[in-house]
């Protein structure tokens, strides 16, 4: 499969290197000073760029007739038109906040826990975040995810980022060093607390998750999760 990565940062290397391992061409390296880009040179594009560079990237391609994986956070008020531009252009698109195939067990975790918890009134829900301090965004993706998970299937109503609102879920995000991404949910009552806590250990877990998904989408139109990816029912 002949690969284009937008962004070469910390996640592009990652995939070059989880990529070539899995037989794959990287044919393109593009960052924000490319001018000229040979989208018929590749299979499909890869994007983990910025919150500002992720919805013009993935819109190109679509254009193009390129099928993308988009692991890039901070950008998801513009996901619902890049959707649209997929469909208009007959291409396919996966995003996912987080790859990795532990998250998305632990986001399936967090649903069935939610459900239990629904109608326990005395245990009041949180979430944590913890990412190195290079970050742009904040709350993570991953963190959205979790509190849209929770929401789904409980009687609370949105999230706050650090800020206690009456029927919301309080997100708090710390930037500590070269922290890869913590996520913990805390059930909080006078007389005990339940946690969950998914810990990454490195950004291997996130790039295996975006090549494997890249595999998958080969020959397919649409809009796709990693759900469908993993087979998670
Ligand atoms: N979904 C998931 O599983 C994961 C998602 N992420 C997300 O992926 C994104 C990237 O993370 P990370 O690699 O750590 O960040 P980095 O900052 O290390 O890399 C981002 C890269 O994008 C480049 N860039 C800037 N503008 C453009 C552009 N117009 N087109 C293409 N590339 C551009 C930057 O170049 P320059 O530095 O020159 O500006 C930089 O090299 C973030 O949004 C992060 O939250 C991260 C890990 C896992
Ligand atoms: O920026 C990162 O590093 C990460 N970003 C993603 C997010 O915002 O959830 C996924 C992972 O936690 C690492």
């Amino acid at each position: 499969m002949k690969i284009a990565l937008f962004g070469y940062g910390k996640m592009g290397q990652m995939l070059e290197k989880i990529g070539l391992s899995r037989g794959h061409q990287i044919v393109a390296k593009i960052d924000a000073g490319t001018s000229e880009i040979a989208y018929s040179d590749f299979d499909v594009a890869i994007d983990f760029s910025t919150p500002d560079a992720a919805f013009k990237n993935i819109t190109d391609c679509f254009k193009h007739g390129v099928p993308v994986i988009s692991g890039t956070t901070g950008w998801l008020s513009k996901i619902d038109e890049a959707k649209t531009i997929c469909k208009e252009n007959k291409s396919a698109f996966i995003y996912a906040s987080n790859f990795s195939l532990g998250v998305n067990i632990f986001f399936e975790l967090n649903k069935n826990l939610a459900q239990m918890m629904a109608n326990l009134e005395q245990y009041k829900v949180s979430l944590e975040e913890i990412h190195h301090t290079e970050k742009l965004d904040a709350p993570s993706g991953t963190a959205i995810t979790l509190a849209e998970g929770i929401i789904e299937n409980s009687l609370y109503s949105g999230w706050k980022l650090e800020e206690e609102v009456e029927n919301h879920i309080a997100i708090t995000s710390k930037r500590i060093g070269k922290v890869p991404g913590t996520h913990t949910i805390n059930y909080e009552s006078s007389v005990d607390a339940i946690e969950i806590k998914h810990t990454a250990h490195n950004r291997e877990g996130f790039a295996l998750g975006a090549i494997i998904a890249a595999e998958w989408i080969q020959s397919k139109e649409g809009i796709f999760s990693m759900k469908d990816v993993l087979n998670l029912t």
